[in-house]
């Protein structure tokens, strides 16, 4: 059985469904939903092209849910973390997290190691992406001198995140707090890529959240997954053109292929995947999950 819908949890309050995941608020004794814990829930479902895709990926939640404890574990020196525990119950038992309920800030904090998608684009047109001046002739894929801040707006589901000025992000959360997660989120990635490295896996990019627990800032959601992030092969790794996506490249491949009969500028909702492009996918999260841990995924 796999996990692409919001399951009815007893004991548990269904508070939103995002893309790939789903938030649910534990109830107290008098059945009112508790306010100082979250349930986050990671699905199956995978997103691509903007569309969340009709075919889930079995286990996708579980992987991506267990990657992202082992980095916050790999994390605690840089910031405390939102986890509360694992202890959930047996029909999300794996793929989900029981959290500190935080003061969410209503930034997304993006920071770059290399340049691609939406920085490519900005860099293309001024020469700077998110108010930083670059180097002259970086391509699509350049590594970055050092990982950019590149904070975006939180779209309601359905839309584009929009860049964020770092004058609003200070006008948002205030000077202090602004410095102080630009700060975190360009030393998570860079944490990210120091081990990633070394296991084959180039992060190009990554979007982290963090809340406020009282004056505490509290990193949240997940971390350095690839539904957070761009992960690369760094075998062919190659700047100059797109990337190869780590654990996408097959859904893409297959999508934009004759195979699939879809148009994408059609607009239209993507088909089912065939069976071997979801186990293909499914392959590519575990070796994923596998190589950054050291860990056999069961
Ligand atoms: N992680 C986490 C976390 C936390 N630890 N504490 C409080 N909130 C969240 C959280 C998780 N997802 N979202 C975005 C979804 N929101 C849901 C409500 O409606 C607006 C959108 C907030």
């Amino acid at each position: 059985m796999t996990s692409s819908q919001p399951l009815a949890l007893p004991g548990y309050a269904h508070v939103y469904s995002g893309k790939v995941r789903d938030l649910y608020a534990p109830l107290d004794d008098s059945g009112a939903p508790r306010a100082d814990q979250l349930l986050l829930v990671a699905s199956d479902r995978m997103s691509a092209y903007d569309f969340v895709l009709d075919t889930p990926i079995p286990d996708k939640g579980k992987v991506l849910t267990q990657l992202s404890l082992w980095w916050f574990e790999r994390l605690t020196d840089l910031v405390p973390n939102h986890v509360v525990s694992t202890d959930v119950p047996a029909a999300v038992e794996g793929r989900a997290v029981l959290v500190r309920r935080l003061e969410m800030l209503p930034v997304e904090c993006v920071a770059r190691a290399y340049l691609t998608g939406g920085g490519l684009v900005e860099y293309r047109a001024d020469g700077h992406v998110s108010g930083v001046a670059l180097p002259e002739g970086l391509l699509d894929g350049s590594r970055l001198p050092e990982p950019v801040f590149t904070p975006s707006t939180k779209a309601p589901v359905g839309e584009h995140d929009q860049p964020m000025p770092y004058a609003d992000v200070e006008a948002a959360v205030g000077a202090s707090l602004a410095d102080r997660v630009r700060g975190l989120t360009t030393a998570i990635l860079a944490r990210g890529n120091e081990i990633a490295a070394e296991r084959g896996i180039l992060i190009a990019d990554t979007k982290v959240e963090f809340g406020l627990d009282g004056d505490d800032v509290v990193l949240a959601d997940e971390v350095l997954t690839p539904d957070s992030s761009r992960f690369w092969p760094a075998d062919l790794w190659e700047p100059g053109h797109a990337q190869p996506s780590y654990d996408k490249q097959y859904v893409r491949d297959w999508l934009t292929s004759p195979a699939s009969g879809w148009d994408r500028s059609s607009g239209e909702a993507p088909p089912d995947l065939p069976a071997d492009v979801v186990e293909q996918t499914r392959a590519k999260y575990v070796e994923a999950y596998e190589r950054l841990t050291g860990r056999t995924f069961s």
